[in-house]
């Protein structure tokens, strides 16, 4: 038997950067078709902002292993809608997924393929289970960077397809100074 050797690594708790863990940005440009708002989305194309910051920690993707993840999502919004994660089911749809609030505020839009959606309210502390067949995205509904770990199956894989095409049921947005969920007249099951 051949056995892996056990990791240690330490977060930066301010800045969420795990040591040694492999680093993915996503700009603005890389949400094209994303965000409701296409025009407010074309005005802040000129800037080109970086939306979020992935330190990722994986493995092979072979069943029974872990992966995990920080991610600093930026505070911003397109239009009136909040900066988001792309979001996604698992490729193996049957994968849960654990997150961790560290620092910020925010929350997770969860759907099941049907377009039920839940919201779930996160800060520094909050831990999310996200059940097998869930699609979820996190939220920075705040000023500061929202910053969270993820704790996922190795073998679980992205699916970005179905959300790419038509997004979550429900928009975050701002109104009048608070988060709210409205519809998303892109949806349709
Ligand atoms: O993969 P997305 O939807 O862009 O969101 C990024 C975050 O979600 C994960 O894919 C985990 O679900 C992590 O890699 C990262 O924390
Ligand atoms: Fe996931």
């Amino acid at each position: 038997m051949e056995y892996k050797n056990p990791l240690g690594v330490d977060i930066d708790l301010e800045t969420g950067v795990i040591p040694g863990a492999k680093k993915l940005v996503r700009r603005l440009s890389d949400l094209k078709g994303y965000f409701a708002d296409e025009k407010a989305y074309e005005e802040l194309l000129k800037e080109n902002p970086v939306v979020y910051e992935v330190y990722a920690v994986e493995q092979e993707e072979k069943d029974g292993d872990l992966n995990f993840a920080t991610t600093v999502l930026y505070p911003g919004k397109v239009g009136r809608e909040f900066f988001f994660t792309k979001g996604h089911y698992h490729s193996k749809a049957d994968r849960a997924e654990i997150y961790y609030g560290i620092k910020g505020k925010g929350g997770m839009l969860l759907q099941t393929p049907e377009g039920r959606a839940e919201w779930i309210e996160m800060g520094p502390g909050t831990v999310v289970y996200v059940p097998p067949y869930w699609a979820h995205r996190t939220v920075n509904t705040g000023d500061e960077p929202f910053i969270f770990l993820a704790v996922y199956p190795a073998d679980a894989g992205h699916d970005y397809g179905s959300i790419a095409e038509k997004g979550f049921s429900k928009l975050v947005v701002e109104e009048g100074g608070e988060v709210k969920l409205v519809d998303n007249p892109r949806w349709k099951e």
